[in-house]
């Protein structure tokens, strides 16, 4: 079902000390900068070497990313997959009795994306994501 690990979503409290950090210290490149005003976040994409890691922090209060800085601080908060088809990916993961933060897709930064609640797959949350066809 999952073709490949597309990115893993890091929380942080300040997104610009987060990019100092690892470009000039842990040596990533900058990909992009992006806000997602309906997830109340910003968030960057950088390259780490066959690999991508997305620095994410809130832009308000009342955000779920807010919550998990207050709960557990800073770290690892989801890791995403890319789907050929990801209607057919959520149809396969309900039948099977996963539970799901989203039962139909919404539009993420490169494509759609839905998540799978942390809750269900032992504490990590899993995005899935469909590119679109002109993402890369
Ligand atoms: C799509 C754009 C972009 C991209 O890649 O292109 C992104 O990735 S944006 C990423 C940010 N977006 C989201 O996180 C959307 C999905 N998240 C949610 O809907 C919520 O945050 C949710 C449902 C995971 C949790 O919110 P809820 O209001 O239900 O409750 P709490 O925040 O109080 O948490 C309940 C419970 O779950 C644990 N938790 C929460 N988040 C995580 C996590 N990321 N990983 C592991 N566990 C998590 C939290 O600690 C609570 O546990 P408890 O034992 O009850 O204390
Ligand atoms: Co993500």
């Amino acid at each position: 079902m999952f073709r490949r690990l597309d990115h893993v979503g890091i929380v942080v409290h300040d997104l610009e000390a987060s990019i100092q950090t690892y470009c000039q210290q842990l040596g990533f490149t900058l990909l992009s900068r992006v806000s997602i005003p309906e997830q109340l976040v910003e968030a960057a994409f950088l390259d780490g070497g066959n690999s991508t890691i997305e620095l994410i922090a809130p832009t308000d209060t009342t955000s779920g990313t807010a919550r998990f800085l207050a709960n557990r601080g800073e770290g690892t908060h989801h890791v995403c997959y890319e789907v050929d088809d990801i209607e057919a990916a959520l149809k396969t993961l309900q039948e099977r009795g996963l539970r799901l933060i989203d039962e139909t897709p919404r539009r993420g930064v490169h494509g759609l994306v839905a998540f799978v609640h942390p809750k269900a797959a032992h504490g990590v949350m899993i995005e899935l994501l469909q590119k679109d066809s002109h993402a890369h």
